[in-house]
């Protein structure tokens, strides 16, 4: 099992609220995601804060442009000594290649650099309304060979899809899977959902965890509750 598998996101529009649940947490037990929400209200200076409590930081800003805008974001994002930030594949290739070249420079300092496949919010019919004819779990497999082929790191799946996606493409390509629910947490706008226990189980590296932590009455004991139930 990777160290510290769980990845908390932090999904917040006040950074006191943010800060409060961080100066809780040991970075020994969790690492951290910040998206868009966060990163837009309050930018480089939210990632400083956190780095300077020791947490790595997934920096989820799901870059999705032409290859030589996402590539300067990319390389932003390593200027800001981020453990992991993500692209979406369905950029295609030539952008994700842009991606992976733009971080040579960093060399063993350079971000993780990993690709959404399918939403975990998306269904079969939500990818039909978008012209996707074939169901998410087969279009998920055709991003993901595109992204290792790009020699990213990994992918942003389902843990649905994580053993066929480990068997397909190797034990070391990683897989990050947002749409984590513990039995009885509400499943809200994710569709393609998985305990925290099965996700491992199946193959997931990393747990993209937020409401069903943050949004607790106690959200420490929530994360202290999900990280006991995965020893
Ligand atoms: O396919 C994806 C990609 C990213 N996310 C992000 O993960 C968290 C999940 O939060 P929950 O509150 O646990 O649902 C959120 O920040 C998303 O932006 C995702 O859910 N699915």
């Amino acid at each position: 099992m990777t160290t510290k598998p769980i990845l908390v996101a932090l999904d917040y529009d006040n950074k006191n609220h943010a800060l409060q649940l961080i100066d809780q947490l040991d970075p020994n037990m969790c690492r951290l995601k910040v998206g868009k929400e966060m990163f837009t209200l309050f930018g480089p200076q939210l990632v400083k804060d956190i780095h300077e409590r020791g947490f790595d930081l997934f920096l989820d800003l799901k870059f999705h442009d032409i290859p030589n805008t996402v590539a300067k974001a990319v390389a932003a994002a390593a200027e800001l000594g981020v453990w992991m930030t993500n692209v979406h594949a369905s950029g295609g290739p030539a952008m994700m290649e842009a991606a992976k070249k733009a971080l040579q420079p960093y060399g063993k300092e350079a971000p993780m650099l990993i690709a959404v496949t399918v939403l975990t919010s998306m269904s079969d019919e939500d990818l039909k309304l978008i012209g996707i004819d074939v169901p998410a779990f087969e279009h998920v497999q055709r991003l993901a060979k595109l992204t290792k082929q790009a020699e990213l790191d990994g992918v942003v799946c389902s843990a649905q899809e994580a053993s066929v996606l480990k068997s397909l493409l190797g034990q070391d390509f990683k897989l990050i899977t947002p749409g984590i629910r513990p039995v009885g947490s509400d499943v809200g706008d994710q569709h393609r959902v998985m305990t925290p226990p099965e996700a491992l189980a199946a193959g997931a590296d990393y747990l993209v965890i937020g409401r069903p932590i943050t949004k607790a009455t106690d959200p420490l004991t929530a994360l202290q509750a999900i990280h006991q139930s995965l020893v």
